[in-house]
């Protein structure tokens, strides 16, 4: 199973540019989709469902034409959209099981045994008879997830799905996901780096509607190394050091600010750090490296 996007396009009518052209191979294996908000991951994740036209451009699901044979992808595609209703007067174990004759599973013993597997599987099966609105958000993203796995989907898409779960339930859900890549294609579009580099083999960085930087996120932390420079200042520092250095991140740390400089050489009095991939990410918004190169450090 493969995943090929070519030249794909997308404005809408109040004339935002959501796409750009945008060219992407995806493999069997979790695939990331990292971007800010509004960077076109919902549009492009809408795209690959079937749920909305490109202006320009091809998506193959192996031999199916992904925007002229809708019907043949929505049989072996499980998507987890950024908002989802559910009823919330019915338990979980019922809805999955409506959501089962939807999808044409009408063999009453065939649907007890798809129902039971996933509830399992999603660790919901203690409280299936609940009711879905006295689930916690992180429930309710695992029950998502059963039904987005219904059918054995063969091409599954997750829109941003730990936006509002707590540490825990978090973790939780990623392990659901982890367990899911190895004979499908999995793409998760997420703004949370961690999402990523916890889970994916593979990722893209999307901006304003382009693709940035195609990595695989060890491979370009590797390339980063001697590069990324910390210091630890005074919130009140700030400034005059945004005027002397091209900073890439800044993160807070016990009340006081933590700097990312890229540079090829030393930038003066900073620590080297072993880069992680939220370097990766702010070097590429940042136009350090990745495909739209734009500064030099
Ligand atoms: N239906 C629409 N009509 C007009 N503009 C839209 C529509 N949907 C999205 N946009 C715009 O297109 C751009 C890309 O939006 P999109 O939702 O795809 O981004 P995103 O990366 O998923 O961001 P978010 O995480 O905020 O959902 C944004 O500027 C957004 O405002």
């Amino acid at each position: 199973m493969k995943l090929q996007i070519t030249n794909l396009s997308k404005t809408y009518p109040n004339g935002v540019q959501a796409l750009k052209n945008v060219s992407l191979f995806i493999p069997n294996g979790m695939y990331g989709l990292l971007g800010p908000n509004g960077a076109g991951k919902s549009t492009l994740m809408r795209i690959l469902a079937t749920l909305q036209e490109p202006d320009q451009g091809e998506v193959h699901l192996d031999t199916i034409d992904v925007v002229k044979q809708k019907e043949e992808v929505r049989k072996t595609l499980g998507y987890l959209p950024q908002e989802f209703g559910v009823y919330p007067k019915v338990s979980a174990e019922n809805l999955l099981d409506h959501f089962a004759i939807l999808k044409g599973i009408i063999s009453r013993s065939a649907r007890k045994e798809v129902v039971e597997a996933l509830l399992r599987q999603t660790n919901l099966w203690d409280v299936r008879k609940q009711k879905l609105g006295g689930y916690s958000g992180g429930m309710r993203q695992r029950f998502g997830v059963a039904v987005a796995l219904l059918g054995n989907p063969k091409l599954m898409i997750v829109d941003e799905p730990t936006a509002g779960l707590d540490p825990a339930e978090r973790v939780r859900f990623l392990n659901l996901l982890s367990e899911l890549g190895e004979n499908s294609v999995v793409i998760l579009s997420t703004h949370i780096v961690e999402d990523v580099s916890e889970l994916c083999t593979r990722m893209a960085i999307i901006n304003k509607g382009e693709i940035l930087h195609e990595v695989e996120p060890l491979k370009a932390m590797q390339r980063l190394k001697g590069k990324i420079w910390q210091k630890i200042i005074e919130k009140s520092a700030l400034p005059q050091m945004e005027h002397e250095y091209t900073i890439i991140s800044t993160k807070l740390l016990s009340g006081r600010t933590v700097v990312h400089v890229y540079s090829e050489e030393v930038p003066g009095d900073f620590d080297l750090v072993q880069p992680d991939l939220e370097d990766v990410y702010f070097s590429t918004m940042a136009g350090h490296i990745g495909n739209r190169k734009t500064a030099v450090a």
